[in-house]
């Protein structure tokens, strides 16, 4: 008997990730705009690649699009693979210390500078994992959000 054809793989989308981290350690989330999938959800900034974009000029380009700052240096850190009903995404999630401008909320979204265990909710299911490898890096213990 014939074998069921095998169900295509969703191709993965790419998205840059930052994690911005302040002078005090803090971590910055930001609440996803109204009108996009999970709106609402705490997030790390971020989003999509454009064709021929690198992580680092996407990450670039999303946080002084949603933002308004300029990041520096930006320090590929962890990659990680999300299948949501929606779509299957590869974040990149990259470490950010330095940026300049002053924060603009460009999409009406929230933001807010968190340590752990994180104050705000609901948090992205894609958020989830980061917080974990913060607190290992940090000998966090115990729920992160
Ligand atoms: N920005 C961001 N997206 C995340 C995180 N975790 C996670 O699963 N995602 C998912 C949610 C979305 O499916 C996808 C990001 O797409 P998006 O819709 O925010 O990107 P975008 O700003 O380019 O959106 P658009 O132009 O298509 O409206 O990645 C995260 O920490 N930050």
């Amino acid at each position: 008997m014939a074998e069921p054809a095998p169900t295509p793989e969703r191709q993965a989308v790419d998205v840059a990730v930052g994690v911005l981290i302040d002078a005090e350690g803090r971590f910055l989330l930001t609440s996803r705009p109204e009108g996009k999938v999970y709106a609402g959800y705490w997030e790390f900034p971020g989003g999509k690649l454009e064709a021929g974009e690198t992580v680092v000029q996407a990450l670039r380009r999303e946080l002084q699009e949603e933002l308004g700052i300029t990041i520096g240096h930006a320090e590929p850190w962890k990659i990680d693979l999300m299948d949501y009903p929606h779509a299957r995404v590869r974040l990149h999630f990259c470490k950010v210390w330095q940026w300049t401008g002053d924060f603009e909320m460009r999409e009406g979204q929230t933001m807010a500078w968190q340590t752990l265990p994180v104050q705000v909710a609901p948090v992205l299911p894609g958020t989830v994992p980061v917080l974990a490898w913060l607190a290992a890096e940090q000998g966090f213990a115990g729920p992160t959000h």
